[in-house]
Order: C-alpha cells, then structure tokens, then sequence
C-alpha cells in the first residue's frame, strides 16, 4: 500500500512540474518578459513588428529553395522600425585640398601639358615658345594672360635655361601663381550688415552647372565651420531642385525653406529663408536660384526681383555665380551675362576635377574682376574646396 502511494506521489509531481515548465516556456516564446522590479527595467531586444500580412507559407528547412519553386513563399525580410538618420559630419574645408588637389593632375590638363613639354625640350627656340603659346590659350587661359605668362617665362629662361630643371620648375610655379594672384580676397562675406542679422548668399548661374549641389556641399563646408545654416530652395523652376536641396540640408541638420506650390514665385521663397533665419539667429542663408537664361532682360528681372525682396529683410553679403569648368568659352559667356545682371561677388567653378582647361580660372578672374572664391572637384558630398592659388598651381604641376 504505501509503495502505491509514494509512486502516485511521484507520478504526480512529475506531472506538475511539466506543466510548469511548458508555461514558462511558452511565456518566453511570445517576449513576455515583464520588469522585475519598476526601477530595474528589463532590457529588451526590440521586437519587429510583423505587420498584417498573411501568415507566409512555413518552408520545410531541409528542402533547398529554388527560385522555380512556385509553391515557396519566402518570407519577407521586415526592417526594423526606421530610425532618424544620424547626422553626417562634413570634412573640414582645411583638409579638402589636399585630397583634391590630386584630381586635377589627373585630369590631363592642356595647361599642366603645355608646361611639362616646355619643360621636356632640349632648346628653347621661337616655334617652341609659339607652340607653348598655343597650348595656353587651348586651355582655356585667355589670350592676354597667355601671352604674359609666355613672355614672362621666356625672359626669365632666357637667362637661366633650362639646365637646371629644378630651376626651371620654379620659375614655372611662380609665374603661374602670380597669374592667378594670390593676393585676391577669396573670403567668403559672412559679415551680416546689421548685427544680429544672417549673412545671406545668393548662389546663381546656369542650371546644369552644379548650382543646387553647390548650394549642398557649401552647407556643409559652412556646417564644418560651426556655422548655423538655413537654405532656400528659390529655384521654383525645377520641382525636383528644392527636393534636392532638402536633402542635402537634412544629412547636416540644416533646415530648407521651400514653396509646395510648382512654379511658385522665387522672391517670396527667399524672403522666407532669410526671415526665417533673421527669426532663428541663423549665422548663414544660403538661397539657390533659377537661372534659365530665356532672354537677358528676363533674367535680370527675376534676379534683381529676389535681390531686392530679400534686402527688405537683410542685405545679401555675397553673389556667387557658378560656373562649370568643363564648359570653357561658353562659361565665359554665361559669366559676362550673370555679371551684368548681378553684383557677382565670387565664382564658384564647378567639375574642374572632369576639365582639361583649368586656364579658365584666371581668365574668369580676369574678365569679371571678380576672384575664384570656390573650385568643385568631384561628385562626393565634400568635393567643393575653398580655392588657393598655391594649391591650384601644386595640383597643376602634378606636385
Ligand atoms: N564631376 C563633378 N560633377 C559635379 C560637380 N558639381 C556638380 N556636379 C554634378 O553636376 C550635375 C548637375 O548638378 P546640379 O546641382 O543638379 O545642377 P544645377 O545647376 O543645380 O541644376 P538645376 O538643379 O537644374 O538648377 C550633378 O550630377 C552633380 O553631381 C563637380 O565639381 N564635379
């Protein structure tokens, strides 16, 4: 009698504790896991939530699965609740060069040609020098500038040779750095005219030239700086371009003030930008611009109409005009157009990382008597450079 009763003891507790351990395990499946205590919170992976979508199909995991497999449902992968994206952290401008200046060796620059064959003859007679001329202006250097570099380095190697080609060399350099004057304010005019106002930049030019993505990458320099920046998408033109420049302006954290209505009226657009950044203290105000060049009358209107507007709020401390390097002569003129329509106060030459003519720099110079304030090198976010003239001759000279 007692054996039956000790083994239905047993038989019991086994039983028990079964289903014990089948709810526990059960709770566990489902996530339930429960804090315990309220301050000691119980850290849980996220759980991803399967949204109402037909319970998929099981796969037997044994059986390989085959795309011809008409009965197989994969199951879909189920991204994780989206996150804000964490903000980039742009390069800082100083380093830029450096790493750009690389492309524009690479880019089989006429000017860089020119000199590297001046530099290869064994006697400087007048078709080498007639030659040398002609390469210079092919890149795009402008005749006047041409022929002064070409005298000047005839007079200077007449005496010395080109023994020596070291010496050579650094003739070579130093005209060219005077060319491209190194004593030109490259500054960018962030000074607001009445304090507490924004600096406001108008950034113009020729749609295609790189103008919204100018407008981006110079966020981002100034974002680099520890500047507050506000942009203003007042290319009305072009729906996509106000999209574009707001998502440049969000990898930074910087806010775009911009119109829901296509085609709406660009002034009203800027005055905005620049209202909402004289309300925030922004230190910048940055506005892209449409720049169909329909007639000149036209484009001197719209221009001077956003100009205008915006200086009931603030004046605008810099115009900057962009100008795509690979376009040579054509730039040329779209550059005597802008800057007869708008107080130009810097050029921002764009793709000279994909220009065989880096000569335009001085030519552009030259002509508007405005300074190269800002060079695009490539494609990548941070590939707009403050510009310096040792720089540009190091990268041109391949050094
Ligand atoms: N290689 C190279 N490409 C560049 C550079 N700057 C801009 N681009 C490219 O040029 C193309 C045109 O740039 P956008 O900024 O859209 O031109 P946009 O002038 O603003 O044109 P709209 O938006 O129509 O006004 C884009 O594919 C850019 O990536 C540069 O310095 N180097």
């Amino acid at each position: 009698m007692l054996a039956v009763i000790g083994v239905a003891l047993i038989v019991g507790g086994i039983v028990v504790y079964r289903e014990q351990r089948r709810q526990e395990l059960e709770g566990s499946s489902r996530g339930e896991l429960t804090p315990t205590t309220e301050d000691e919170p119980v850290v849980v992976a996220p759980t991803v939530e399967t949204p109402a979508v037909p319970a998929p199909t099981p796969v037997a995991p044994a059986e390989p699965v085959t795309p011809t497999s008409p009965d197989v449902v994969v199951e879909p992968e189920v991204d994780a609740e989206p996150e804000t994206p964490a903000l980039e952290t742009p390069e800082a401008p100083v380093s830029r060069w450096a790493r750009l200046r690389r492309r524009l060796a690479g880019s089989n620059n006429a000017l860089a040609r020119a000199l590297s064959e001046l530099l290869s003859v064994d006697r400087l007679d007048a078709d080498v020098w007639d030659d040398f001329e002609s390469t210079l202006i092919t890149s795009d250097l402008g005749v006047g500038p041409a022929t002064e570099l070409t005298e000047a380095l005839r007079s200077q190697l007449a005496i010395d040779g080109i023994a020596d080609p070291e010496r050579a060399r650094e003739i070579l350099r130093a005209e060219l750095i005077k060319l491209v004057d190194p004593t030109l304010d490259r500054s960018l005019n962030l000074t607001p005219a009445v304090e507490g106002d924004p600096a406001v930049v108008m950034v113009v030019g020729v749609n295609g030239t790189g103008k919204t993505t100018t407008v981006g990458k110079l966020a981002r320099v100034l974002v680099a700086e520890g500047k507050t920046v506000v942009l203003g998408a007042a290319d009305t033109f072009r729906a996509a371009a106000a999209e574009q420049l707001a998502t440049w302006g969000d990898r930074v954290g910087v806010e775009t003030v911009r119109s829901d209505v296509d085609g709406a009226d660009p002034a009203s657009v800027a005055f905005d930008a620049v209202a909402k950044g004289a309300a925030d203290g922004t230190d910048v105000v940055l506005v892209d611009t449409a720049g169909r060049l329909h007639t000149k009358t036209g484009l001197m209107d719209e221009l001077g109409k956003v100009k205008r507007v915006i200086e009931k709020k603030a004046p605008v401390t810099e115009v900057l005009l962009v100008l795509d390097a690979t376009t040579g002569q054509n730039g040329m003129t779209q550059a005597r157009i802008f800057a007869e329509v708008v107080d130009v106060t810097g050029i921002v030459l764009t793709k000279l990382d994909g220009s065989a003519k880096g000569g335009i720099v001085v030519q552009v110079q030259r002509e508007l008597g405005v300074p190269v304030k800002l060079v695009g090198l490539g494609e990548g976010v941070d590939d707009l450079a403050p510009f310096d003239a040792e720089g540009f001759v190091a990268g041109i000279l391949g050094e």
